[in-house]
């Protein structure tokens, strides 16, 4: 049934919508402390969750701030906004005082990942939801690409952002290519046809798992995504455009009222979305 509180339009709950169906109580809040709360994405976080009628927002830290600021505040939740070198130092802390967590920094690696796996066998009643991407409209594409790629016989990826970002290819893209290169195997598709034997400036791309992912830094723009796909005769293209980084807040605010119900680690937003898999 759907339940007011997972839905990605009320970023508004009020306190009778979150009681329990059991004790028809109303929750406590949820404690939020935010890592990397003077960047952009921080500083849009600090408005929704302050906003939010059942989060307080307990403590905000930057790079000058030690970690254990978190624990100080009582926080119940960590939101992680930094910077890939950084995310993974700050969900350990986290993990090991036993906050569930919410990730939207980028650059979480297969090999990150399994990292945390181990941190999190420590402490199972942890849920962490690595979200590489918080709009709706983003989760969505990268799923319709999935559900898409097993049809056409070549597959490539444009992510396109402000020239402020640290890090190519987008955790965004990532987390496409990974989708798509499952969905073709699964499938039993082959690799994208491409002649291609010189190519020393990398022209074409990085390879993620097997995809081609092509990133541009342009002044202007702020987070946009098109997965190509190409068979004899046709292309269909799957664009994604986040004009403002208000797309991401209701996201935002989904995976911190989801993640305490969800122990263990969650990877894509879409895991605390009831979608279809992609076939
Ligand atoms: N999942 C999603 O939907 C989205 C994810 N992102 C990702 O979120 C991350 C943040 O993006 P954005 O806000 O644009 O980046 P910014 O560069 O604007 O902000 C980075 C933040 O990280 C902080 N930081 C840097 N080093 C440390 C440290 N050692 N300890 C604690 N905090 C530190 C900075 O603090 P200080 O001011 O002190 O330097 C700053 O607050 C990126 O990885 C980006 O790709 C972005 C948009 C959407
Ligand atoms: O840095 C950004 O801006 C964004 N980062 C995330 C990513 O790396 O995919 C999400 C979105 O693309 C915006």
């Amino acid at each position: 049934m759907f339940d007011p509180v997972f839905s990605f339009h009320n970023t508004q709950p009020t306190k009778v919508e979150r009681m329990s169906p059991q004790t028809a109580t109303p929750q406590d809040p949820i404690r939020v402390a935010i890592v990397g709360a003077t960047g952009k994405m921080g500083t849009h976080a600090i408005d929704a969750v302050s906003a939010a009628n059942d989060m307080e927002l307990v403590a905000t830290l930057s790079s000058k701030n030690e970690l254990t600021a978190i624990t100080d505040a009582k926080a119940t939740h960590v939101l992680d906004l930094t910077i890939p070198d950084v995310s993974p130092n700050v969900v350990a802390f986290a993990v090991r005082a036993g906050l569930h967590t919410v990730i939207g920094t980028s650059g979480w690696t297969e090999d990150k990942r399994a990292v945390l796996q181990t941190q999190l066998a420590d402490h199972p009643e942890v849920g962490v939801l690595i979200a590489p991407n918080f709009s709706i409209g983003s989760v969505l594409a990268t799923r319709f690409a999935a559900q898409a790629a097993p049809y056409f016989d070549s597959v490539e990826i444009i992510e396109m952002h402000h020239p402020q970002k640290v890090d190519a290819p987008s955790g965004t893209a990532v987390r496409t290519a990974e989708m798509i290169a499952t969905a073709r195997e699964r499938a039993g598709v082959g690799p994208s046809p491409d002649a291609t034997q010189h190519d020393p400036g990398h022209a074409r791309g990085a390879k993620i798992d097997g995809i081609n992912v092509h990133a541009v830094r342009l002044a202007g723009l702020e987070a946009h995504q098109e997965v190509l796909l190409g068979t004899p005769g046709q292309q269909l293209v799957l664009r994604h455009d986040a004009f403002d980084r208000a797309s991401y807040m209701p996201g935002v605010l989904l995976g911190l009222r989801t993640v305490a119900a969800r122990p263990g680690l969650a990877y894509g937003l879409d895991a605390y979305l009831d979608l279809d898999e992609p076939s």
